[in-house]
């Protein structure tokens, strides 16, 4: 069977996209749990699907298959066994209080279709809910503890971070967080037991039992042999490390990872929050990181096998991506044009997460318009897509995004 992945550029003609259409998870965010949850404010679900489904219009509108996490995840448990397997897994990660919640949780799953199931594993499960069910636990009984017996996932629709395509494999992630760390079961399930990938041979780069954490949002292909791989809130220098000796060590084609060092901070909580490729030579960046920014080039070592070599940079980004990219020439968009209060702003509503989908072609949130114009005057198309409540979970089009396939470039 052919494998269906193949991300050798952030900048290929896009061919086909997985996304996740916000469900009620997102009705699930309560006040006292949105740090925890990673929120920052609570969305409109139902104007947050109006924006999200105009996403996806402009992926059809220019020749993108779009593809749904919660379809993969749902075709991918139809055997029993699997489902069986998969529900054990998901309690056994999703921090039930007591056998009594979890027998409570499982009679319940049990009633639900696959596809019923999967929605409910994304959403959660209020205690309200299964007060017609046969309750087991006590703690179950007692509202005002706590109002879930299941926690939502509200961070599902940035498809970009629990698992990333990179060439023909799959890097499936661990998260920073517990949170989110639930949301790369459904990789886990998707590429053994769905028909379209269960029987080929995909490769591993790294996986979600890994003991230090990486996130999807810094991963970048810069082009088939060099990737740039953001050291940051999220992900660890060590699974760099690891991820680099897979795949260098690898027949992948890969020869170069780039870990760009940047600040430890929320509003820059991955690589892809302060710098994107849009085109050859041309790439957006949040000024703020131009500064703190240290890069660091990990490449096969001539010393041993399965041996890395990792050497500071010295020179200026620009100069780094020209020799690495085999460019003569490399343009560094700044999001907000360098001023320190519109760069901020639009930063923050992810002015620097553009999502490509084409050379020069791009998706950005309307909102942000200071850059979007700057874009348009570097010559990039430039796909504006509205949003005041998807732009609330801090995450953009590209974060909102996990490509399967794109032409080679
Ligand atoms: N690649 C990205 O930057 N993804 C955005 C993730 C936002 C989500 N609320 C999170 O904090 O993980």
């Amino acid at each position: 069977m052919k494998n269906p992945l193949n991300v050798k550029s952030e900048i290929g003609k896009l061919n086909t996209v997985l996304l996740h259409r916000p469900g009620k998870e997102l009705e699930n965010l309560v006040p006292d749990c949105l740090d925890r949850l990673l929120f920052d404010d609570i969305p409109y679900l139902e104007n947050a699907i109006k924006e999200h489904d105009e996403f996806a219009r402009i992926f059809n509108e220019n020749g993108v298959e779009v593809i749904y996490l919660e379809d993969l995840a749902s075709e991918a448990i139809a055997n029993g066994k699997v489902r069986e397997k998969f529900i054990d897994d998901f309690l056994d990660e999703s921090s039930v209080v007591g056998e009594g919640s979890r027998e409570t949780i499982k009679e319940y799953f049990d009633s639900l279709s696959n596809s019923e199931l999967v929605d409910k594993m994304m959403a959660g499960i209020r205690k309200t809910e299964i007060k017609n069910h046969k309750i087991h636990s006590l703690s179950d009984m007692l509202d005002c503890d706590y109002p879930f017996i299941l926690d939502p996932m509200p961070n599902l629709y940035f498809t970009r971070d629990p698992f990333a395509i990179v060439g023909n494999g799959v890097c499936i992630n661990h998260m920073r967080t517990e949170t989110r760390n639930r949301e790369t079961l459904f990789a886990k399930y998707i590429f053994e037991y769905h028909p379209k990938f269960k029987d080929v041979d995909i490769p591993i780069w790294y996986n979600r039992d890994e003991r230090y954490s990486i996130e999807g949002g810094d991963i970048l292909i810069l082009n088939n042999e060099v990737m740039a791989v953001g050291i940051s809130q999220r992900t660890d220098s060590a699974a760099i490390e690891k991820f680099a000796r897979n795949i260098l060590w690898s027949d992948s084609g890969f020869k170069t990872v780039l870990a760009f060092d940047i600040p430890k901070k929320r509003a820059f909580m991955h690589l892809d929050t302060v710098f994107t490729m849009i085109d050859y030579n041309k790439f957006t960046i949040h000024p703020e990181i131009e500064g703190p920014l240290t890069v660091f080039s990990i490449t096969k070592s001539v010393h041993g096998k399965e041996k890395l070599s990792i050497e500071k940079e010295e020179s200026e980004l620009e100069d780094i991506l020209m020799k690495y990219l085999k460019l003569d020439k490399v343009s560094l968009i700044r999001c907000g044009g360098g001023n320190i209060v519109d760069a901020a702003r639009e930063q923050w509503n992810d002015g620097s997460n553009t999502l490509a989908i084409a050379p020069g072609e791009v998706i950005v949130y309307g909102r942000n318009y200071i850059t979007n114009r700057i874009l348009e005057d570097n010559g990039i198309i430039v796909h504006r897509l509205d949003s005041s409540e998807l732009v609330r979970g801090r995450g953009g089009p590209r974060c909102m995004s996990m490509p399967f396939s794109r032409e080679d470039i």
